[in-house]
């Protein structure tokens, strides 16, 4: 089930445990669409990350994670999976008995091992954002355990929602290849830039207008592919006039075994996220 972004989340207090990278994506693009920053709390070791939030986003910023989390209804753990389980047992005294909505951004950790390393009776929400969110562009792939309400479900959906499109899944087991594929998927169109950009000035072209041509030929496409409803290949042969020049490049990419390679590269991401619940159990 999909659902589309919502532009004015009415959210309770939110905690993020962690104000890195996807954290900061996520928060922007909650700032940036609506959400009030008196709600949003972050805990952040790191003491120019903590600083930057509070400057850019106006969201309150603590050292320890318990200061953030401590009366906050939805806690968000940002952190890396190396160190979610240290993490959640820090928080166990917090959660005590009825600990508030657990939602996890993490690669390869489990709703099991967080309800677990939180002390038992949490309910999990195991998400999958990307950081196109902070453009409210994203998409997040979300799983509910069992102990999660009706009511916690929607919460967890507002959220992830105010910044993108949300993708329920049934099966938890899919979280990892929605990981290889989402979640990870920008550093693959960033890389497809970066070659695009770097064989335009191969050719010639001054590294100015190879940026330019690229990156907006990027964008216009994923504009159409989303604004459509085509399909992708109805879309690439539209582009492709038999004998032209759209041809001779395609026919490289095929030859050359793109479509194995990505085939490749999204197993090979799949199969770490499983390895990094493995590796920090
Ligand atoms: N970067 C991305 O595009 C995406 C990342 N994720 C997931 O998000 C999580 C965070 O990744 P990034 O933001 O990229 O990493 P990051 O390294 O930028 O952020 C992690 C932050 O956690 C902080 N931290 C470390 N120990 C902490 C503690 N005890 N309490 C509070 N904060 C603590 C660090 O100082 C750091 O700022 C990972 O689990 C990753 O799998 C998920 C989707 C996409
Ligand atoms: O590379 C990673 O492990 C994280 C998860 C998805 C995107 N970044």
């Amino acid at each position: 089930m999909t659902s589309e972004p919502n532009a004015s989340p009415a959210l309770p207090t939110v905690a993020f445990i962690g104000g890195g990278n996807m954290a900061r994506s996520l928060i922007g693009g909650m700032v940036a669409r609506g959400a009030q920053p008196s709600n949003i709390r972050v805990a952040e070791p790191d003491d120019a990350t903590r600083e930057a939030l509070r400057a850019d986003f106006g969201v309150s910023v603590f050292r320890e994670a318990h200061e953030a989390a401590d009366g906050a209804a939805i806690w968000v753990f940002a952190v890396k999976p190396q160190v979610m389980r240290v993490v959640c047992n820090g928080m166990q005294a917090v959660a005590g008995a009825h600990p508030p909505l657990a939602i996890s951004v993490a690669a390869g950790i489990t709703s099991t091992q967080m309800k677990h390393w939180l002390g038992g009776a949490a309910a999990v929400v195991r998400s999958m954002p990307n950081t196109p969110a902070l453009l409210g562009a994203g998409v997040t792939g979300l799983f509910a355990s069992p102990e999660v309400s009706d009511e916690q479900r929607a919460q967890a959906d507002a959220l992830l929602g105010a910044v993108g499109q949300t993708v329920w899944i049934d099966d938890e087991a899919q979280m990892d290849a929605v990981t290889a594929v989402s979640g990870s998927g920008p550093a693959y169109v960033f890389l497809l830039a970066e070659a695009m950009q770097a064989a335009g000035e191969a050719q010639g072209l001054p590294a100015d207008a190879a940026r330019t041509l690229a990156t907006h030929t990027l964008m216009g496409a994923a504009r159409m592919l989303v604004e459509s409803g085509e399909p992708a290949a109805v879309l690439r042969k539209r582009v492709t006039s038999p004998g032209g020049t759209t041809q001779a490049a395609i026919e490289t990419f095929e030859s050359g075994g793109l479509r194995t390679l990505v085939d490749q590269a999204v197993t090979a991401a799949t199969r770490r996220g499983r390895e990094l619940s493995a590796a920090n159990d």
